[in-house]
């Protein structure tokens, strides 16, 4: 639909944003029985089936692929997984998409909107009205951080610019050691680029349990990947056709210190690293420029909302835009909970059991608390370890694959007080699949007494849950 035809048009509601958030929020409203209009400036479904979690999902499969055949031929194996992964994601078109939530009964526009009190521009030219709610949607963006030289210099990649390209980089640095910086240095490395990680703090993922980020490096290492924690990077220059990156005094790691003999850099000099390019992957930031959100009297950098997703009166906010739990699963989730709040059904929100995964090999799950988010709140907690490579299904599959080294580990975080699973970590094979369990026991506040007594199939690597289950339960008995 043209913006301009819309002009003076009225909704029950409009939805601006149709990624993982907006979209299936417009879907269920206008299945509901409600009239609907979603606006989106750029691709009807959002980031994530073009740009992010479908093609970095077809990249690590492919790349799993890849190590596994043993093929040195690593360009022509990357030229197949880049045209797989755009078959996969439709040549990043939308027409799909957008048919979808025609077809549902979505009314759907391209344009850029803005709001005022009552009332959405769209494009700055025409203006369309809510009766019932107005839903934010829009996302989040790549941080760029304020590094000496890294905005303008050439050679500069975000998750974006990596997923939509054809490139395989002979030297690639990754700022960042979160999940993009994992998984994408996974996918590089696969496929022979000299990978280093530059990571600020002192684990990667490190708002997770800190074991597990040292599991993660040790997973990345077994691949090549030159993994350097608790490093600044203070400047970015352009060097030939590629950058050259120097570091704060005091940044370099013991370990992987320049001028050692590894993989991943060429030691240019001692605080200095040159890459064919840099990808930074340091976090995002919730997209409100030009929404105009201080009309309706709301702060654009605290967005928070109630436990039914409402930033005030009539406005609601969902997916990345909030900050909570962001990934499709987080978005979609939020979706359904203004949906019901909206179609007569509503129920508060409970993020509790939200799994956070990376899609790497060994994988990640984890979900609820760490020690640290618990202890910030008060709690008191008792934690258990296993060694998920004691499973008899790690002992048969290392039976095939004598050489398979991938770092695993479990681990669970009980309340102390009340006895109940409140946070779980994982890292090994498929761990994204088998350690979700662990997520429903923490959105049911599940006892450890109970998870102690749960049955696991024979031989799945879910049996890995029950010694530490059971030592915990046993502890909490004492
Ligand atoms: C590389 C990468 C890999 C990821 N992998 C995973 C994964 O494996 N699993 C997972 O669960 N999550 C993953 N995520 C996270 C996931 O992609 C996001 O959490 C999810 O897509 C957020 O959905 P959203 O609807 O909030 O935002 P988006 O998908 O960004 O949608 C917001 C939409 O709003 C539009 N918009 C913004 N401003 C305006 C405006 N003023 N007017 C009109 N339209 C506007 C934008 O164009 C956009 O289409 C990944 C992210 C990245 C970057
Ligand atoms: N599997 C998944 O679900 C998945 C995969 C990819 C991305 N995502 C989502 O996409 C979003 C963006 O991912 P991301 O990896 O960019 O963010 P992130 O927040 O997961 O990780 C960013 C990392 O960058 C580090 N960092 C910050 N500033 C730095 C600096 N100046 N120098 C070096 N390191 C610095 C942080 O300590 C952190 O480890 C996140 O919301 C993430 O959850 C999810």
């Amino acid at each position: 639909m043209d913006p301009a035809e819309l002009d003076g048009a009225r909704y029950e509601v409009i939805v601006i944003g149709t990624g993982s958030a907006g979209k299936p929020l417009a879907t269920a409203l206008a299945r509901g029985g409600l009239r609907v209009l979603a606006v989106e400036r750029h691709r009807f479904g959002g980031e994530c089936p073009y740009v992010a979690c479908v093609p970095s999902k077809s990249m690590l499969l492919s790349a799993r692929r890849h190590r596994a055949s043993g093929d040195p031929a690593h360009r022509a194996a990357f030229a197949a997984a880049v045209a797989v992964r755009d078959r996969t994601v439709h040549g990043r078109d939308d027409s799909g998409a957008a048919e979808g939530m025609l077809g549902d009964g979505v009314d759907l526009v391209r344009a850029r909107a803005s709001v005022r009190p009552g009332q959405v521009l769209l494009d700055g030219i025409a203006t369309v009205r809510w009766s019932t709610a107005l839903v934010l949607a829009t996302g989040a963006e790549a941080v760029i951080p304020p590094v000496d030289g890294l905005r303008g210099t050439p050679g500069i990649w975000t998750s974006d610019t990596a997923l939509s390209g054809d490139e395989l980089p002979a030297r690639l640095a990754i700022l960042g050691g979160g999940a993009i910086g994992c998984e994408l240095a996974e996918v590089y490395a696969s496929f022979g680029s000299r990978v280093t990680v530059l990571e600020a703090a002192p684990t990667l993922l490190p708002r997770e349990q800190p074991w597990l980020g040292g599991a993660m490096a040790d997973g990345l290492r077994r691949l090549g990947v030159d993994v350097r924690t608790g490093t600044e990077l203070a400047s970015v220059r352009p060097d030939g056709q590629g950058v050259l990156l120097g570091f704060g005094e005091g940044s370099r790691p013991e370990t992987d210190r320049p001028g050692t003999d590894r993989p991943g850099t060429d030691q240019p000099g001692a605080d200095q690293l040159a890459a064919d390019r840099l990808l930074v992957a340091v976090g995002k930031k919730p997209v409100t420029d030009g929404l105009g959100l201080e009309s309706l009297g709301l702060d654009p950098d605290d967005l928070s909302v109630d436990r039914r997703m409402r930033l005030k009166d009539d406005v609601f906010a969902i997916g990345d835009l909030t900050a909570i739990n962001p990934y499709t699963h987080g978005a979609n989730y939020q979706a359904r909970v203004v949906a019901d709040e909206l179609l007569g059904r509503g129920r508060d929100a409970d993020h509790s059991g939200t799994p956070r995964a990376v899609y790497t090999d060994p994988a990640v799950l984890a979900v609820g608390d760490t020690e640290k988010t618990a202890a910030e709140r008060g709690a008191r907690t008792l934690t258990a370890r296993s060694d998920v490579t004691g499973t008899t299904r790690s002992a048969v599959e290392r039976t095939i694959d004598e050489n398979d080294d991938r770092p695993a580990g479990l681990e669970l975080i009980a309340d102390a007080d009340s006895g109940v699973l409140i946070g779980a970590a994982a890292i090994g094979p498929e761990a994204d699949s088998w350690a979700a369990e662990l997520a429903l026991a923490v959105r049911a506040r599940v006892t450890l007494q109970a998870l102690a007594d749960q049955p696991h199939a024979f031989p799945s690597w879910a049996e890995a849950i029950a010694a530490p289950a059971q030592e915990l339960a046993q502890r909490l008995r004492d």
